[in-house]
């Protein structure tokens, strides 16, 4: 088994993350990623390898469409940085960070209407709290958001039974995406109440098949994201995206955008708001490769997962 580790500076924090590392593997089918944060431990990240060992081994399942829209991913930065980043994607739907530790509302608003400002109100905006928010508190923020025009609020709430609760009290629908991706069983738990969009990853929910799983199992409309991967990672999430018997939503799979490199001098990057199908060769796997001592943080940690 072949396998290479990564270091990537990130262009802007994102959910706490200066530098994004991972380990890469390649088999019979091509390259595979395994990136669980750091913050994982060796039960979760099983998930992650298995998504890695198929992209690796038996490759993915067949796709039914060529290119897959992507949104622009909006960390929590200032109103002008949002402004330059949207208007820079060309991209027309965004996916904006809300809810940041040591942020207030005025700043999230600041930061959607500025958003709003730069897509025109043709555009797409989606948020996402990642679970900051309690029920009243997801409220109250759902309706001054919500004039500006939103698509959905991803996992606004932490629990299920608060995404239900908030669900009856806002007219903005809910995505979940902790929700599923984070729970024992992501197949079963029940989000009838919860959620009217699932937000699929590839890497924490075990693969592209699981994640297709997932989809048929809740029956709801899927948005694919990313979890900060680079191409490689990436790759897969398009195969997923493309694999999806419906795809009504922009994916969230623009995120190589906020790397400073990549593992790939053809980095899946979009144009005119698109990503296409396709492969990635990581040929740069030499200019971005991780010092030894988080290389060797990797192998530990491969080894972790893969013990029985
Ligand atoms: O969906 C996107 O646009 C980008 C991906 C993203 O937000 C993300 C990336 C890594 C970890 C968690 C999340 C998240 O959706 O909360
Ligand atoms: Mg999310």
């Amino acid at each position: 088994m072949i396998t290479a580790v990564y270091r990537v500076p990130l262009r802007i924090r994102f959910r706490g993350i200066d530098v994004r590392d991972g380990l890469l593997v390649r088999g019979p089918a091509g390259w595979g990623e395994f990136s669980p944060f750091w913050d994982y431990d060796v039960a979760e990240s099983r998930r992650w390898w298995g998504a890695a060992e198929e992209a690796a081994v038996e490759g993915w399942p067949p796709a039914v469409r060529g290119t897959v829209p992507v949104n622009v991913t909006v960390p929590a930065v200032g109103p002008e940085q949002a402004r330059t980043i949207v208007a820079d994607s060309g991209c027309r739907t965004a996916k904006v960070k809300v809810a940041e530790p040591g942020q207030t509302p005025a700043e999230d608003l600041a930061r959607v209407e500025a958003v709003r400002d730069a897509l025109g109100p043709d555009g797409a905006i989606r948020v996402d709290a990642n679970g900051a928010w309690d029920v009243d508190t997801a409220a109250q923020r759902l309706r001054e958001l919500g004039r500006v025009g939103l698509e959905y609020a991803e996992q606004p709430c932490p629990t299920l039974a608060d995404l239900a609760r908030l669900r009856r009290r806002t007219d903005v629908r809910i995505a979940v995406d902790e929700g599923v991706r984070r729970s024992a069983d992501p197949l079963r738990v029940d989000l009838r109440e919860a959620a009217d969009v699932v937000v699929l990853k590839v890497q924490p929910l075990g693969g592209v098949r699981a994640a297709l799983r997932v989809a048929e199992a809740h029956g709801l409309p899927c948005v694919v994201s990313s979890a900060l991967e680079s191409s490689v990672g990436i790759a897969a999430g398009v195969a997923l995206a493309a694999a999806l018997p419906e795809l009504p939503f922009a994916c969230g799979l623009a995120t190589v955008a906020l790397f400073t490199d990549d593992v790939t001098s053809t980095p899946l990057l979009p144009v005119d708001g698109e990503l296409p199908v396709r492969r990635v060769e990581p040929d740069r796997l030499d200019a971005v490769a991780a010092d030894p001592e988080t290389a060797a943080r990797w192998a530990a940690r491969l080894a972790a997962v893969r013990a029985p």
